[in-house]
């Protein structure tokens, strides 16, 4: 008679199983390594499958105990892993829904969409300021925690989340803290006041040439845009990304990428945008989204992905190529760095970093615009606010233009409702950990800071929802508590292109509300453009249609 060792290699299996999740997986990081153990798993799966074959009569039979053993493993890990995640975790007195605290699977399932932005609202209603969003990390809807993890003093560093841009390299994705302190300071070359000023010569340019075809729609001189006496239905969500990314080719590799000329997508800009796609549903889960770019390079989104990494490597190089080296860009100060074979300049760092230019840089200010031009077309009074203020201004003074308080009240009110970077920013507590409001935040998790939700909280702003610029000047009172305004971050980590966002943003509605007077169309009123909004770590519109008309 045989002896059946099938239950005992399962027993075996499941303690393995234990074993492995207490003594290896229950430490360190292991988001970069799910390929290598799926691979793994899949050899030892096919290796006891073939030692089976051997030993039983039939192949289903093989089939049958080899899955047995290799399921058992996987049960017992998982159970193992559930166990410890919701009975001993140091995050398990933290409320939030009970599958979040044990996978991240959780996560993935409930926004395939994009939709992180409104999951982490309807969670924050519900479970109140801490929430539980997955086995280690914690999203914290609260005004005070932005300046503790984003602080001058800030001893957080960046999460896992930034691995998913490896191998390459770059200022916003590198988690090395010397690295990145290096790399800063590079590109703090690009951003000096002499480095701006000459920028800012150029967006004028730009921003003249987006009003003026503007106006060539509207008088009927170009096929686009739907004509009706004298005012247009312009696609605002097209013509303020052109000229984002124009202004950004300009800036970053010394040549626009002519979108506001022809009217049109520049194919590989167009692609840039479509490659964020795969940042919406694979954010909440790095590790899962390193496994689909490793295993899956052929499906559509993850091959928009490469290549459009590739096509930023290839403005690179061909700006790398041009002998006469131009000053006024910002590629000069990391070529000039990659030539002194400075610290984190390599061909690499240059690569990564032409990526962040052009997805930092471009999205983020075409975003805001979008969404000014929708709460100004929403709230009419605001154009007649912003009129009486521009009027009296020479508007293509950068120094007059900052003075204009109530346009700098319209911009914050929009980043406040609209954050480009609505959920993004992740960061890993120091080991010590962090006291919030008395509450102690363990070290080493992640901790998520939604900027869409904190700018929304009743506790903070009175009539959160509502567009109300004048409680940034005249009606302070409407706002309790502004701590947790930052937009564009702050401490080490904070945006190195915030005064130069600020500059395009406040140039672009000086000029076109000076000129045209912004409404909804008939058939408008955006409601398809914001539920077409999607969180792909920077803000996705949808399209938006609104009527331009010229002020007489
Ligand atoms: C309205 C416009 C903008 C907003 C709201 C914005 C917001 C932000 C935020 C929230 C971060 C932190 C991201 C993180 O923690 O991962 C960031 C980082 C960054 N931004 Fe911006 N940004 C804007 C425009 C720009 C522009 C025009 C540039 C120009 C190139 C730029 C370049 C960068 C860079 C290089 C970083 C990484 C900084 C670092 O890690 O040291 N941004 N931005």
């Amino acid at each position: 008679m045989q002896l059946d060792l099938s239950n005992h290699h399962c027993l075996g299996a499941a303690i393995l199983g234990v074993l492995s999740h207490v003594i290896f997986f229950i430490r360190g990081e292991w988001h970069m390594r799910g390929y290598l153990l799926t691979k793994i798993y899949v050899a030892i799966t096919i290796a006891l499958l073939y030692a089976e074959y051997r030993y039983r009569s039939s192949p289903s039979a093989a089939f049958q105990a080899a899955g047995k053993i290799a399921g058992s493993y996987v049960a017992s890990l998982f159970i193992s892993m559930t166990i410890y995640r919701k009975c001993f975790h140091r995050l398990r007195h933290f409320p939030g829904p009970t599958a979040a605290s044990v996978t991240k699977f959780w996560h993935l399932w409930k926004c395939p969409g994009g939709k992180n932005h409104l999951l982490l609202e309807q969670l924050s209603k519900e479970y109140g300021s801490f929430i539980r969003t997955g086995p280690e990390e914690l999203t914290i809807i609260d005004p005070t925690i932005v300046s503790l993890i984003d602080g001058p003093k800030s001893q957080c560093t960046k999460a896992v989340w930034y691995d998913i841009f490896f191998p390459q390299v770059a200022l916003n994705t590198t988690r090395i803290t010397d690295d990145h302190a290096n790399r800063r300071r590079i590109w703090d070359r690009g951003f000096s006041p002499a480095a701006l000023a000459t920028y800012e010569e150029r967006i004028v340019l730009y921003a003249d040439l987006l009003s003026f075809r503007i106006e060539g729609l509207v008088r009927e001189q170009s096929p686009i845009g739907i004509h009706r006496h004298n005012e247009a239905a312009v696609n605002v969500t097209e013509w303020l990304s052109w000229f984002a990314f124009d202004v950004m080719g300009e800036i970053a590799f010394g040549k626009s990428f002519g979108m506001l000329h022809n009217g049109k997508w520049h194919m590989n800009t167009r692609l840039s945008v479509d490659a964020m796609d795969m940042l919406g549903p694979i954010s909440p889960a790095p590790w899962i989204a390193r496994i689909v770019l490793d295993i899956a390079p052929w499906l559509p989104v993850v091959r928009d992905w490469f290549s459009m990494l590739q096509w930023c490597r290839d403005c690179m190089g061909e700006r790398l190529s041009k002998k006469e080296a131009k000053s006024s860009d910002i590629s000069h100060w990391l070529i000039e760095a990659f030539k002194k074979d400075l610290p984190t300049s390599n061909r690499q760092w240059l690569d990564g970093d032409a990526v962040t230019m052009v997805v930092a840089g471009s999205g983020t200010v075409a975003v805001a615009l979008i969404f000014a031009f929708y709460e100004l077309a929403r709230n009419p009074p605001e154009q007649d606010r912003l009129l009486s203020e521009l009027k009296k201004i020479d508007i293509r003074d950068k120094v007059q233009l900052q003075k204009c308080a109530h346009l700098t009240a319209v911009i914050q009110e929009t980043l406040r409702l609209y954050p480009p970077v609505p959920t993004g920013g992740y960061r890993v507590t120091p080991p010590s950990g962090l006291f919030l409001n008395g509450t102690c935040i363990p070290g080493n998790i992640t901790v998520v800071t939604p900027k869409y939700s904190i700018g929304r909280l009743a506790s903070c702003y009175e009539s959160p929802e509502r567009f109300v610029p004048e409680r940034w000047t005249q009606k302070k009172e409407m706002i309790y508590n502004g701590q947790g305004f930052a937009p564009f971050s702050g401490g080490k980590f904070g945006c190195i292109g915030k005064s130069l966002a600020m500059s395009e943003m406040r140039l672009v509605i000086a000029l076109l509300v000076t000129k045209f007077k912004i409404s909804f169309s008939e058939n408008e009123k955006g409601e398809t453009f914001l539920t077409e909004l999607r969180d792909q770590f920077t803000f996705a519109p949808g399209e938006l249609k609104l009527m331009f008309s010229i002020r007489s």
